[in-house]
């Protein structure tokens, strides 16, 4: 055997070698969460994640591949989260609630979180369209708006493991939530008045606002909304004065206890 083989031999047993223990990692994950599971722990641990990134960090500082390995490391902790999402959760989540309640910031750290997809509603029908959602509800109105958010919600039926994060109004249609239910649970996020102005206040991005953002006609509006809204979920958010985190980690502690759990 020359020497190329040789090294191609030693490079096959490495990844001989790499897989079996991924494999091992994998069914440890499994362990993780069945404690968990048992002794009823949180499901998120950042600290977790934080003491990993402090050890390779230190223990990689002068490697030469310290980059592509980090790469590496971190593919397999994504994985690991899909791992743990796909027992979660065997559906969608979908997030539902007014303008500025948080649903495509929560979105995006449930993402990161658990590696799931994020639909943005808005974004999607915006680049389909080629317009701003502003510049589409003036050139043809809201009804046209809202069946393009009826198509979008069926069409994404046949997702799985995936965060939908709805326009603000699209719970207020009955079809919707029907289309909602049939792949996902439906979350909604809730805030005071107060609380959503101060979100909003500096953004031009949502129409039907515009020319009355203050705090009264956000109430008003809300008060409008609010039946359809705790009608349409499944679970309910209080987002006052929490972080986006723990936003996140009760939406998951809700999600995951005993009924909720399953797609049933
Ligand atoms: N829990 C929170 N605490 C503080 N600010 C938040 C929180 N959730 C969202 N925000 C902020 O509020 C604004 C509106 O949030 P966004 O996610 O766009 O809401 P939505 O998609 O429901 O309209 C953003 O600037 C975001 O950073
Ligand atoms: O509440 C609504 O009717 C709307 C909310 C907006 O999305 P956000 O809730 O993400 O702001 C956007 O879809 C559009 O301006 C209509
Ligand atoms: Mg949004």
């Amino acid at each position: 055997m020359n020497e190329l083989e040789q090294f191609r031999e030693q490079v096959a047993a490495c990844d001989e070698k790499i897989m079996e223990m991924l494999i091992r990692r994998n069914q440890l994950v499994e362990k993780i969460m069945d404690y968990k599971e048992r002794h009823q722990l949180p499901v998120l641990q950042l600290q977790q994640e934080e003491k990993q990134n402090r050890y390779w960090g230190e223990k990689l500082f002068d490697n030469r591949h310290k980059e592509e390995l980090f790469a590496v490391f971190e593919c397999i902790r994504r994985n690991s989260k899909k791992i743990q999402a796909r027992r979660l959760f065997d559906y969608n989540i979908v997030l539902i609630g007014f303008m500025g309640v948080g649903k495509t910031t929560v979105s995006g750290c449930l993402s990161r979180l658990f590696a799931l997809d994020v639909v943005e509603m808005d974004q999607v029908i915006a680049e389909r369209e080629a317009m701003s959602i502003p510049d589409i509800f003036a050139a043809c109105g809201e009804e046209y708006f809202r069946d393009l958010e009826t198509a979008l919600l069926v069409e994404l039926q046949s997702r799985k493991h995936t965060v939908i994060s709805c326009g603000g109004g699209a719970a207020l249609r009955e079809r919707n939530v029907a289309e909602m239910k049939k792949n996902g649970k439906v979350v909604l996020l809730t805030a005071t008045p107060q609380t959503i102005y101060q979100r909003v206040k500096d953004s031009e991005d949502r129409p039907l606002l515009k020319g009355r953002k203050n705090v009264e006609a956000i109430a008003r509006l809300m008060e409008e909304r609010r039946e359809k809204y705790e009608a349409a979920a499944d679970i309910l958010i209080c987002t006052d004065e929490k972080s986006v985190l723990q936003v996140c980690e009760e939406l998951i502690q809700q999600l995951t206890k005993e009924g909720i759990q399953k797609n049933v």
